[in-house]
């Protein structure tokens, strides 16, 4: 018997061992005829939720052990379900036994701290509508059962969540939310209202996917298990911080301002999002359905866009982001890829970036105490003045001669911009998509290359392409693909400026998801603004940054593209 193990009464009244070693806890029915023991339970110790010795009912007394894990239901499955298992330890181990809780623990929360204060905030009708019965059967006893303090809201009308961000006190470890991602942006645009809004953004905020497009989880956990509700609670409740940026974006004419922390659509991908809400019953597939239509109709985009671009050059930007994902994962498997239960069975490590965002014992360095972080309200929004450095992208109404209406003297020109990213005069586009996150779905890795908290937001600019093209780009799509093709034109930039030149066919924009009129707007990054739980601090790794393949076939295809263009 090794410091890690302990022997314990089973419920059966039969001899057993508890273990843990190597990242993994094994519970053992011991038999007494020298035959090997038989393993009731063995468990990544990432998936521990809680141990705990009851109090002592006197020193001649057995006293019971309590184990709380998360268990999957076969070795390749991805089902987690809630598990207790309650043995007894004999007065003779009980010393020994509270010395392997510790360990156990330590195991189990190696870079954060267990019993998290929860602000749950649930969205009765987000999704297909089930979000109150999961909550009830799914969200709650796990919360509990890893000794998390919850305080649960539900919503009760639009806007809801932003005024309860706006009020809430700021005691809580996390802020879950059982819903999709409205009530995230809701939260954040509560947040950003008050006098202590750059404080109140440290609170970081955990999804639990129940709603229909849940893209925050699908960027935290992947495409298969961004809609695994147990892997999410799992997050919750010892998930890291990690830092992201959000967007703060002025209406104009109304000067109005809100921030989004995933994305802004115009063109082809408002009428997929808002154009589809009434088919919510569908899940996600919506999206697919609303691109599919979007392409058949392949109505141009007709609008003014300028662009403060860092990085044009697609290239650059894919060999930097599988550069930082191989520094964050450090030795990979064989063939490299992603272990898909990574997250369920791989030993939780600290991330890499930003390593004193985990709740180690440790001191903080002394610039990153709670006493020097700024608490003040956010900086105020002013609009933006493109000068002569900004890259201007209009997609004109067909009948439009003078361009110069709007633009000023100071515009450069496309051609000889050195990041114009193969943007040519006379382009049309088809959707300008702009993101702060990888994926916007499971379907759509649209912005592959991003990296979180780099003080930019990614622009693509997909432009009007034979239908063929952007329906094979389908293909591929979840996992990043279409980056490379050269009819989407792709820029890393500090901020843009959208101007409508058609608001009566084209009167809407999306805002993570949200339609609203759209005149023009002035977007600008908000450095390291908030953060989110992640079990490894970071963003899920798509293939894309992982799997070293060329885009040999991208490139043909582009210049397909261009022999029908021109
Ligand atoms: N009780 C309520 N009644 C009506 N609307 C509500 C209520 N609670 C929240 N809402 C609104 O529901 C909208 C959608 O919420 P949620 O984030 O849960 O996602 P969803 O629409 O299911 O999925 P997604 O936004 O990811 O597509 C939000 O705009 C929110 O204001």
């Amino acid at each position: 018997m090794s410091k890690q193990d302990i022997p314990v009464i089973l419920h059966n009244d039969n001899r057993g061992l508890l273990s843990v070693e190597d990242g993994q806890l094994d519970v053992l029915q011991l038999s007494a005829d020298g035959r090997p023991p038989k393993r009731l339970l063995s468990c990544p110790t990432r998936l521990v939720l809680r141990a705990r010795l009851a109090a002592s009912q006197g020193a001649d007394k057995p006293r019971r052990l309590d184990l709380h894990t998360l268990g999957q239901k076969g070795e390749h499955s991805h089902t987690l379900h809630l598990k207790k298992i309650h043995v007894l330890v004999e007065p003779t181990h009980q010393d020994d036994a509270e010395e392997w809780v510790n360990v156990l623990m330590e195991a189990a929360y190696p870079v954060t701290k267990p019993n998290r204060r929860v602000l749950l905030i649930v969205n009765p009708f987000g999704g297909k509508g089930k979000a109150r019965q999961v909550v009830k059967s799914d969200v709650l006893p796990i919360l509990e059962a890893a000794g998390c303090l919850v305080d649960m809201r539900e919503t009760t009308h639009r806007n809801h969540a932003e005024e309860i961000a706006r009020d809430m006190e700021l005691k809580y470890d996390v802020i879950a939310t059982a819903s999709g991602d409205g009530i995230i942006y809701e939260l954040l645009n509560g947040m950003a209202q008050r006098p202590d809004a750059k404080r109140s953004m440290r609170t970081p905020i955990a999804p639990i996917p129940l709603g229909s497009g849940c893209a925050a989880s699908v960027n935290l956990f992947g495409i298969k298990d961004g809609f695994n509700v147990p892997l999410a609670v799992l997050n919750v409740i010892k998930g890291q911080k990690m830092t992201v940026d959000l967007c703060s974006i002025l209406l104009m004419p109304s000067k109005e301002r809100r921030v989004f922390f995933l994305s802004t659509a115009l063109g082809l991908m408002v009428d997929l999002d808002i154009g589809t809400e009434h088919l919510r019953w569908m899940g996600d597939s919506r999206f697919i359905y609303g691109f599919l239509r979007g392409v058949a109709q392949s109505k141009p985009l007709k609008a003014r866009i300028r662009l403060d671009v860092i990085e044009s050059d697609k290239d650059t930007m894919a060999a930097e982001a599988r550069q930082k994902a191989a520094e964050e994962r450090g030795p990979v498997l064989v063939g490299g890829g992603t272990d898909p239960l990574e997250l369920i069975r791989g030993v939780q490590k600290m991330a890499v970036s930003e390593p004193a965002a985990a709740e180690s014992s440790q001191p903080k360095p002394a610039a990153e105490t709670e006493e020097e972080l700024d608490d003040g309200p956010l900086p105020p929004a002013h609009p933006l003045q493109p000068d002569d450095s900004w890259l201007t992208l209009e997609s004109l109404p067909n009948k439009t001669k003078d361009r110069s209406s709007s633009i000023s003297s100071t515009t450069s020109s496309v051609s000889s911009h050195p990041h114009r990213g193969n943007w040519e005069d006379g382009f049309k586009m088809l959707y300008l998509y702009a993101g702060l996150m990888p994926w916007v779905s499971r379907d759509l890795n649209q912005w592959p290359v991003l990296q979180p908290a780099s003080g930019a937001i990614e622009v693509a600019v997909q432009r009007v392409a034979p239908r063929n093209t952007l329906l094979s780009n389908i293909t591929g799509a979840e996992q990043g693909e279409p980056y490379w093709d050269d009819s989407q034109h792709y820029y890393r930039v500090r901020a843009f400026t959208a101007e409508n030149l058609d608001k009566k066919s084209q009167p809407s924009f999306t805002l993570d998801g949200e339609g609203l009129p759209w005149d023009s707007f002035h977007v600008e990054v908000l450095p390291s603004a908030a953060c989110f739980l992640s079990l490894d601090g970071r963003f899920y790794h798509s293939d894309f940054v992982t799997k070293h393949h060329t885009h040999g076939n991208g490139k043909k295809k582009s210049k397909a593209l261009h022999r029908q263009h021109s």
